[in-house]
């Protein structure tokens, strides 16, 4: 579904923040990108998305280019980008607005999802009435809502506490299992990423390159007893060797 070819991105001639970078992902998988902070994880997304520009390189959407190219892959950035002065139920329609439905149409909509989502009873608060979990549910709802078969996230939980995120993991797991969304995933948490992908891409420290892709092989459904198992153990061993033993 989606080719990277030779990406880089250099902000001055001396300033690399990632070095050729070639990835894809297959329809149906879910990706997970991690690496130390500042490798130009961000930036790959961005670039990805089509709101910052490749150096040089060339990005591939069902074998189209699409290169610098903006509003065909959804996009969940790292902060909380609800509006305060709309309702949740409002906030998340607003993909829908952006292509035409009417309010009220969109509303009905959205209205659906509010339970599976883990929102049912809060389609009229605003979001500083949410704890740190709950407007997460609401940014992906909205990221969901805009309906793109390719969904870009760049650490959606990272700023929740520990016992918040497990249980966002295990709902969104869940979602992602049912709806066979097709997901990249940034996120600094090792465990996070073992037990959400298929496929995890390791960045090395800026200026970022691929110096490993690893396969999770583990069945699907997922259930929280994998966090616990030999096979996981032995998984984020290896994860961990590459990124604090490689010298590469
Ligand atoms: N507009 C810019 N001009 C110059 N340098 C930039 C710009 N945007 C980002 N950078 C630099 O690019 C590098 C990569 O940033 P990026 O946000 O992609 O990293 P990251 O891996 O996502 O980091 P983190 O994990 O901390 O979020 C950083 O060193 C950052 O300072």
């Amino acid at each position: 579904m989606l080719t990277l070819s030779q990406i880089s991105k250099s902000y001055t001639e001396d300033q690399h923040v990632l070095l050729p970078t070639d990835l894809n992902v297959k329809k149906g998988e879910f990706v997970s990108i991690i690496g130390p902070s500042g490798c130009g994880k961000s930036t790959l997304l961005d670039i990805i998305a089509g709101i910052n520009k490749p150096t040089n390189g060339t990005v591939y959407y069902n074998r189209e280019e699409i290169t610098n190219r903006t509003g065909l892959i959804g996009y969940m950035p790292q902060s909380d980008v609800l509006f305060p002065w709309r309702t949740v139920l409002d906030n998340v329609i607003l993909p829908l607005e952006i292509q035409g439905s009417g309010k009220e149409e969109a509303r009905n909509q959205a209205r659906g999802l509010f339970k599976k989502f883990g929102l049912a009873g809060y389609e009229d608060h605003y979001p500083f009435m949410l704890s740190g979990g709950m407007r997460q549910r609401a940014n992906f709802l909205r990221a969901y809502l805009n309906n793109k078969e390719l969904l870009l996230l760049d650490e959606p939980f990272g700023k929740l506490d520990a016992m918040t995120r497990l249980e966002l993991q295990k709902w969104f797991i869940q979602i992602c299992e049912e709806t066979g969304q097709t997901v990249i995933f940034i996120t600094h948490d090792m465990d996070e990423a073992i037990f959400l992908s298929d496929r995890i891409f390791i960045l090395s420290p800026r200026p970022g390159r691929i110096i490993e892709e690893v396969s999770v092989e583990f069945t699907r459904p997922r259930t929280d007893d994998l966090f616990t198992s030999m096979k996981f153990a032995s998984l984020k061993r290896r994860l961990l060797d590459v990124l604090y033993l490689k010298k590469t």
